[in-house]
């Protein structure tokens, strides 16, 4: 089965037609707002209107509260909701039940013990391994920092896991095949400054994804 392909921090409809393409299987709309790609829930209203309907629309959070969830998922239409701050696996659930959407949880790793966190979120329909940015980062994602794929070695959880961090159409293919990752997930490897996307490295990074 080929790779699935999320594009995250999209912002315009032709970057979003760009990604379906391209052969991505997933974008992502970023409701963070200290985030170069943040959309408002206007945009994202706007977007997820032109949106191709066979990419499925992940929105992006960190800590979100109830009521800012709630207005987001209902804006961008969404089809997944992606933690990617210090939720816990209560949270998770409460989450899942609310919105009856899948939710993918966000592991940072720096450590083996960090990937060891997986059994910890059992409850997840999806997990994402990111890289740790550093103390005191912008952002906790989103930087283009890669981490150790070989921490990966060996892990064999249940819940279905994906690749992020750094990921870039020159590394991607490789990280498909060391790391066996089923979806692979990039922001900043596909754009020309932060937050704006390229046609050309998304096209190519699609390429090389589906052709490890
Ligand atoms: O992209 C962001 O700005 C962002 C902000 C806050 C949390 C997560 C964010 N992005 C996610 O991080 C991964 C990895 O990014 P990169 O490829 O290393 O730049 C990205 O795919 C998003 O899921």
């Amino acid at each position: 089965m080929s790779v699935q392909i999320k594009i995250c921090g999209l912002s315009t409809p032709e970057t979003t037609a760009a990604c379906a393409d391209a052969g991505a299987t997933h974008i992502g709309f970023n409701f963070y707002p200290p985030s170069p790609r943040f959309v408002s829930t206007h945009q994202a209203e706007k977007l997820s209107q032109n949106t191709p309907a066979k990419l499925l629309k992940v929105g992006v959070f960190v800590n979100p509260d109830d009521e800012f969830l709630e207005e987001s998922v209902a804006a961008g239409q969404l089809d997944a909701i992606q933690l990617h701050g210090k939720e816990d696996p209560l949270q998770l659930e409460a989450i899942r039940s609310r919105f009856g959407l899948p939710v993918w949880k966000v592991l940072s790793v720096e450590t083996v013990e960090d990937v060891a966190r997986a059994n910890d979120f059992a409850n997840a329909d999806f997990l994402l391994f990111d890289t740790k940015t550093p103390n005191g980062a912008a952002l906790p994602g989103g930087m283009g920092l890669g981490f150790d794929w070989s921490l990966l070695e060996g892990y064999d959880g249940a819940v279905p896991w994906g690749l992020a961090g750094g990921l870039n159409p020159d590394n991607v293919a490789d990280a498909i095949r060391s790391t066996g990752a089923t979806l692979v997930d990039t922001a900043s490897g596909v754009e020309s400054a932060p937050g704006i996307k390229d046609m050309d490295k998304i096209a190519a990074f699609c390429k090389a994804a589906l052709n490890p």
